[in-house]
Parts: C-alpha cells; sequence; structure tokens
C-alpha cells in the first residue's frame, strides 16, 4: 500500500506577478508618478524590515516576456501576513497602473523522504531551509507543477520505497547544480492550484534550462511531473524602482 510521506512544513510564501499599464502610468502627472514610486518603494522598504528582523522574506524582481512585468516574492511565518501585505500593494497609488496577471499561495516543504534522524524542531540547517530568506542570486525561475495520477504513471499508488528511491535519484542531479542552482520547494496541495510551486535562484540563468533539462530524463519527472507556465525574473534592488518605473 502507498502511504504518504511526512512533510515538514514552515513559511508561507505569495509569488504576485504584476503587470504594468504603461500607457495609463505615462499618461499620469510627475506627482502622480512621483508619489506612486515613492509609496511604492516605502512599502518594499518595510517588507525587508520584516526580512532584517527574520520574520519573513522579500524578493523583487522585473520579470519577461508577456506573462507579468514585476514579482514581487514574500515569505512569513503565516498565511494571513500575506493576505495583508498583498492588500497593503492593492491600496497603494502604484496598484493603479497594475493588474495581477497570476499569483501563487504556498507553502516551504521539505519532504522526509531523505529522513537523517534529525530533529527538525532544532537542527539549525532544517530550520534555515524551512525558513528560507531569499537568496540574493541574480534570477528567478518559478513554475509550478503536480506528480502524475494517470494509469499506470500514478505517484500515488507507488510504494513508499520506490518513491524514496526516485526522490534519491532526482536529489543527485540536483546535487550536480550545489553553487548555480538553489531551489525552494513548496507544497500547495489544497492551497493552490498545482501541487507544488517550484521556485530556482541562479546567478546565470542557461542553468536554469540545464538542470530542468537534465531533470526531465530522471524518472520522476520523466514519468510522473507535470509542469503549468514558467516565469523567469531578474532580481532588483529596491532603489532600482524610481529606474525601472521611469517612464
Ligand atoms: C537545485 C537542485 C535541486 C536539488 C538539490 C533538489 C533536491 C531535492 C531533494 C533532496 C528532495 C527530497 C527532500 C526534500 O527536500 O523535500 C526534493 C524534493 C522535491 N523536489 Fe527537488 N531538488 C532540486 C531541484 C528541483 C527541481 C528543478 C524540481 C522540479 C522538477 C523538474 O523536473 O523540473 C524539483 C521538484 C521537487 C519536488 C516537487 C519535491 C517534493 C517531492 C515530493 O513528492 O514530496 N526539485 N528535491
Amino acid at each position: 500500500m502507498a502511504e504518504a510521506v511526512e512533510t515538514l512544513d514552515g513559511w508561507y510564501m505569495l509569488h504576485d506577478f504584476r503587470q504594468v499599464d504603461w500607457t495609463a502610468f505615462k499618461k499620469a502627472s510627475t506627482e502622480e508618478r512621483e508619489q506612486a514610486i515613492s509609496e511604492l518603494n516605502h512599502l518594499m522598504a518595510s517588507w525587508q524590515d520584516v526580512e532584517g528582523e527574520k520574520q519573513g522574506s522579500f524578493g523583487f524582481y522585473t520579470v519577461i516576456g508577456h506573462k507579468a512585468d514585476l514579482l514581487f516574492l514574500n515569505v512569513r511565518p503565516t498565511m494571513e501576513e500575506l493576505t495583508e501585505l498583498e492588500t497593503a500593494l492593492n491600496k497603494t497609488k502604484m496598484a493603479e497602473y497594475f493588474t495581477q496577471p497570476y499569483s501563487y499561495v504556498s507553502v516551504v516543504e521539505l519532504s522526509t523522504y531523505m529522513a537523517q534522524g534529525k530533529d527538525p524542531e532544532t537542527d539549525p540547517e532544517i530550520q534555515a531551509r524551512l525558513k528560507p530568506i531569499l537568496p540574493k542570486w541574480n534570477h528567478v525561475c518559478f513554475y509550478p507543477m503536480d506528480k502524475r495520477r494517470q494509469g499506470d504513471d500514478n505517484w500515488y499508488m507507488m510504494s513508499k520505497e520506490e518513491r524514496v528511491k526516485q526522490m534519491y535519484q532526482h536529489g543527485m542531479t540536483g546535487r550536480k547544480y550545489a553553487g548555480k542552482v538553489r531551489q525552494i520547494i513548496t507544497g500547495s496541495q489544497g492551497l493552490d492550484d498545482w501541487e507544488w510551486g517550484v521556485t530556482l535562484f541562479a546567478h546565470d540563468t542557461l542553468q536554469f534550462k540545464k538542470l530542468i533539462y537534465e531533470m526531465r530524463f530522471d524518472e520522476v519527472s520523466a514519468r510522473f511531473a507535470d509542469f503549468g507556465s514558467f516565469y523567469i525574473g531578474h532580481r532588483k534592488e529596491r532603489e532600482e524602482l524610481e529606474r525601472i518605473m521611469h517612464v
């Protein structure tokens, strides 16, 4: 009989994608634009303060392609905090020029397939992974995914031993990218439309392609993974907001 593997769950994560209505923003007066930028800047500064106090984390990215222009990535101990900060963003002047083409809600998850008998409550490495400070690496890649439930390719009907074997192989492929790609896996069963969110960080965007391509050949991805849309962003400092929004 298949059995669920225990998960360790940490901080919650909101991927908040926004698109800018440049036409409307260009029509705004200089004062209105300055006010909108300064207000958003203050809000982002408050999110950075939360990271400084180790009560969450924040990343700001510009997004390439038609799917979005900006990504506000926030991590917090509770989902309520994420709802509140999303509302705070919606109330800003800048939000009058934003639409929200996509968002994703999930919680940082470590599965215990590779459990090493450590106490998750006290082990500093596990605690740091459950309550992550987002890496200050140049690029981010986000996509949601499911594990397939179709005919013979049903992840949820497989024995735990077989799943451990496949996850081990997955981990070995991932480890080849140490120093090049960092991953935060978030669980979203019951929280959003897919089962997991995959958030990757890299210094070089090409490493996303290399890792994801290589993983496609691991049985767990080849047989069992279904993917949603992919989003690629570039990390920006808060101080760059003015330049990014300059019209
Ligand atoms: C940077 C690379 C990297 C590394 C080192 C890595 C390692 C590991 C380990 C050791 C473990 C298991 C323990 C844990 O920590 O949970 C996982 C777990 C997981 N992964 Fe992973 N993964 C990576 C990267 C990585 C990628 C690129 C993907 C997307 C798959 C693809 O084909 O596009 C992915 C997915 C997942 C998922 C969905 C889970 C949870 C599966 C479940 O059924 O519970 N992952 N992952």
